[in-house]
């Protein structure tokens, strides 16, 4: 399964309604969001409040990436808000194998989500927990930066592993960087869901997404 997940970070929040409204008539089902605290991440974003306010409108999926330090703390409120699937970072999780879990028990989809620099290891133990894999194509923080070249090894070591594991449904999410240009790199390198902010909601957001379902559509 191929997904584009656009990032709201980069939408133009004084039409917000109208743009979400847009990528599902341009056929997008997920929706990344997200959320920063100002300390796991120099950034603050938005919250609680904004995604509740959009799930009354929208019916994508919602795929939250929690950029905030212990967010164990916001498990349940988030799944009230209306969170579909929640990504923690290893980084920023003293017990990330019970945030897992907890997200399982509240009934949304859990994911991990790995810094640039955090070495694939700190996965071993959590595989079964765990329904998609982010792996950060930039620094996280703020978007518009470049791809780092060097993720698309970390890509594939990441699905050899996931297949040695035995875990081939398992999702790798790519997240930074992702633009027509660097989709066809981290789709060969086994990703298959990808974010993209700056490529979806720069210019012209129907025919940016059109240029991104056609890679998948090489693959399938
Ligand atoms: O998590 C982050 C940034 O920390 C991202 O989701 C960005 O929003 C991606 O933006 P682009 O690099 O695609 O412009
Ligand atoms: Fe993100």
């Amino acid at each position: 399964m191929y997904q584009l997940a656009p990032s709201m970070l980069s939408a133009d929040f004084n039409r917000l309604g109208e743009q979400l409204a847009l990528l599902e008539q341009c056929g997008c089902q997920w929706l990344h969001i997200d959320v920063m605290d100002g300390m796991f991440v120099p950034s603050i974003s938005f919250g609680m409040p904004v995604i509740s306010s959009i799930r009354k409108e929208s019916g994508l999926f919602f795929d939250v990436h929690m950029m905030v330090e212990d967010p164990g703390r916001y498990v349940e409120e988030m799944k009230k808000s209306g969170a579909d699937m929640l990504t923690v970072h290893a980084e920023a999780c003293r017990h990330l194998d019970r945030t897992l879990q907890t997200i399982h028990e509240c009934g949304m989809q859990a994911a991990v989500a790995l810094n640039p620099a955090t070495p694939l290891n700190v996965l071993d133990y959590v595989l079964d927990k765990t329904d998609m894999v982010l792996l950060m194509t930039v620094n996280p923080g703020f978007g518009g930066q470049s791809y780092l070249s060097a993720m698309t090894d970390k890509i594939r070591s990441l699905r050899k592993k996931l297949d040695e594991a035995g875990y081939r449904e398992t999702s790798i999410e790519v997240d930074g960087g992702i633009n027509s240009e660097t989709a066809g790199l981290v789709l060969e390198a086994g990703a298959n869901i990808l974010v993209a902010g700056s490529g979806v909601f720069k210019g012209d957001i129907p025919s940016n997404v059109a240029q991104f379902q056609e890679k998948f559509n090489q693959r399938k």
